[in-house]
């Protein structure tokens, strides 16, 4: 049985806002997608009430989970922005009323996940993602239990990455529980809403979908939560930098002048939020002739590093531009698990190896 926008409406109808009227003629609600059974909708309300409207949310979200037909329903709270706050930006109910002066701000810890590293780039394309999974399989090389939160809500990677694309089950309390691949646990928005929905995101619901993805999830007991994050270093980045208690965080880069560019506001954004970086990765870095073993700098190799000694962060290492690096990432094999002796797994867990040290610095993970 398909569920339509319509069956949706109606339960919605039901739910009184604070205002006292039916939710649906409150003017909060966006566009409904119901594809599949999987229902994606947000509602945007005044920054001063979010509060009062956490409620009406979770009534909401429940409401459209117990239509026949449903399988998976996510609602999102936005709000929307308050003038004169650093760019834009609301504080979240957690930093305002958390507390804590570990490396991670005043956000409200996740249970149970021990650190929590995003790994970012200052513009899209630049491997972000695959270097993401590929440092997930390396830390769980090292015997840590790692999860992979995709939180690259423009375009999720996470389903093609690892060849996943099962919707969540729910515990008794309604949490999702993370989807497992090579003894990661997965959670992405690619598994909940189609491609397409993706596309039409605003910054707000991307960091209130986040903060679901973090607080909903049944992730159990971790060492480090990686977190795809959204490539560039606009205000939606810098809010979920702000929003998600955050460790540290990996740069990836290319080469090219203009990615270390990127890079470096990638690091300024990061430092704004008081997050450390845990250091820079040139992805791309060289081409090694898989005939002659030759290898070619194609845009000039070492510009990482050097912006890394600059800027004095971390460098934790180069990865090649190879065939396999590509042909893995995009058939569901990331190259640390389909070809754990080879070079470029040897690369990703010597990189991860960093990782872990730089957050054992923090004391965080043992
Ligand atoms: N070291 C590498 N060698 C060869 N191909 C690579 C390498 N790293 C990434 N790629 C390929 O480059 C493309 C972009 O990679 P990926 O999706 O990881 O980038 P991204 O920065 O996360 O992109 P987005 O802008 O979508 O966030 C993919 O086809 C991937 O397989």
């Amino acid at each position: 049985m398909s569920v339509t926008k319509d069956d949706v409406l109606n339960s919605l109808a039901k739910i009184q806002t604070p205002g006292g009227v039916p939710l649906t003629l409150a003017k909060v609600l966006s566009e409904i997608t119901a594809t599949d059974g999987k229902v994606f909708f947000s509602m945007t309300v005044d920054a001063a009430e979010a509060r009062a409207w956490e409620g009406i949310r979770a009534q909401a979200e429940e409401a459209v989970r117990a239509i026949p037909g449903v399988k998976t329903a996510l609602v999102a709270l936005t709000a929307e922005r308050q003038p004169g706050s650093p760019s834009g930006i609301k504080p979240s109910a957690s930093h305002r009323h958390g507390a804590g002066d570990s490396p991670m701000g005043k956000q409200k810890a996740i249970p149970g996940i021990k650190a929590i590293v995003a790994v970012a780039s200052g513009k899209g394309g630049v491997g972000k993602s695959t270097t993401a999974i590929n440092i997930a399989l390396g830390l769980r090389d090292l015997g840590f239990k790692i999860g992979l939160l995709d939180a690259d809500i423009y375009g999720p990677s996470v389903p093609r990455l690892t060849g996943v694309k099962e919707m969540p089950k729910l515990t008794d309390d309604k949490k999702m529980i993370p989807l497992q691949r090579f003894g990661l646990s997965l959670m992405s928005i690619g598994f909940l809403v189609q491609e397409e929905t993706a596309m039409i995101w605003r910054g707000p619901m991307i960091q209130s979908a986040v903060k679901q993805m973090l607080q909903d999830v049944a992730w159990g007991e971790l060492d480090v939560l990686v977190v795809d994050m959204p490539p560039g270093t606009g205000d939606v980045q810098l809010s979920l930098a702000q929003h998600v208690p955050l460790a540290g965080a990996v740069i990836v880069s290319t080469p090219q002048d203009l990615a270390l560019i990127d890079a470096r506001r990638g690091i300024t954004m990061f430092k704004k939020v008081d997050v450390p970086t845990l250091g820079i990765v040139e992805n791309m870095s060289y081409f090694l002739c898989p005939h002659c073993n030759t290898r070619s700098d194609i845009f000039g190799h070492g510009g990482a590093r050097h912006e890394a000694e600059r800027l004095g962060v971390p460098f934790l290492g180069e990865i090649p531009l190879h065939m396999s690096i590509r042909e893995g990432s995009d058939a569901g094999q990331p190259v640390v698990e389909t070809d754990p002796t080879g070079a470029h797994a040897e690369i990703y867990r010597a990189i991860a190896d960093k990782i872990k040290t730089g957050l054992r610095l923090q004391a965080v993970v043992a």
